[in-house]
């Protein structure tokens, strides 16, 4: 579903991503894990186009990244900060992002907006939204919208136990109906939980790519964290 090759990027002389390699499969929930520093949001923002690439192919659904409009409709991303227009409000918001993705579906809208609990503050302005009913607003997009992946910048980041368990649901039904997941994360005990595997991205490279069930009859997940860490790349 996905294909990144040799992905590149700097930031001035700042080499920060120096051949990223990753596959994900369609089906797949994948936890992009790494360090303070190591480059996930880096990553995913060249996959999504917020950053230009230096170098590398990126390729969804079959579909490159060259082909910039219809690879945009590829994906949903919620980042980790949301640039937010004060007075419109969620709803209105929910519905232009719809119609962009061709994906305008009232009764599946409705669900989502009643499944994370949002029917009171949907029509609200989004300058007065907190940032968990930021997330909220976007994974009630993104669910709707429900493109073959989609892509998180750590999205459990502000939400309250019960949009957790919300989320996980969503996912869950999902995937189940042929989506795809990438999420950069730093909750080990998430990526245990939901995810069917996990990369580790460390100094600009994946050195790690495996399901979890098999890592964790190696041992736990943090341990494997702080070996990679203690590892020479
Ligand atoms: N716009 C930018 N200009 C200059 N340097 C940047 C820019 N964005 C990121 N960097 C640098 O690139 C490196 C990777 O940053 P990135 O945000 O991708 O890491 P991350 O793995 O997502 O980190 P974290 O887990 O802390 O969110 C860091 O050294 C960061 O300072």
């Amino acid at each position: 579903m996905l294909t990144i090759l040799n992905l590149t990027k700097k930031f001035g002389k700042q080499e920060v991503l120096k051949g990223v390699d990753l596959q994900v499969k369609k089906g797949e929930i994948l936890g992009f894990v790494g360090a303070n520093g190591a480059g996930k949001t880096t990553t995913l923002h060249c996959i999504t186009g917020l950053e230009e690439q230096d170098g590398g192919n990126i390729v969804i659904n079959n579909i490159p990244k060259t082909h910039e409009t219809i690879f945009k409709k590829q994906f949903y991303f919620i980042p980790d900060t949301f640039h937010v227009f004060k007075n419109i409000s969620a709803y209105d918001w929910i519905h232009f992002v719809l119609k962009l993705y061709e994906k305008l579906d009232e009764e599946k809208l409705d669900y989502y907006i009643k499944a994370f609990e949002m029917q009171k503050s949907i029509y609200k302005p989004m300058g007065t939204y907190s940032y968990g009913m930021l997330h909220k607003m976007a994974l009630i997009a993104a669910f709707t919208i429900s493109p073959p992946i989609i892509i998180m910048d750590e999205p459990l980041n502000g939400l309250d136990p019960f949009a957790v368990l919300v989320f996980k649901n969503c996912l869950k039904d999902y995937v189940e109906n042929g989506g795809t997941v990438i999420f950069s994360t730093h909750l080990l005990d998430v990526v245990e939980k939901i995810c069917e595997s996990i990369a580790f991205l460390k100094e600009g490279r994946i050195v790690l790519h495996e399901s979890v069930e098999s890592l964790l009859l190696e041992g736990n997940l943090e341990t494997t964290f702080m070996e990679i860490q203690a590892n020479e790349v």
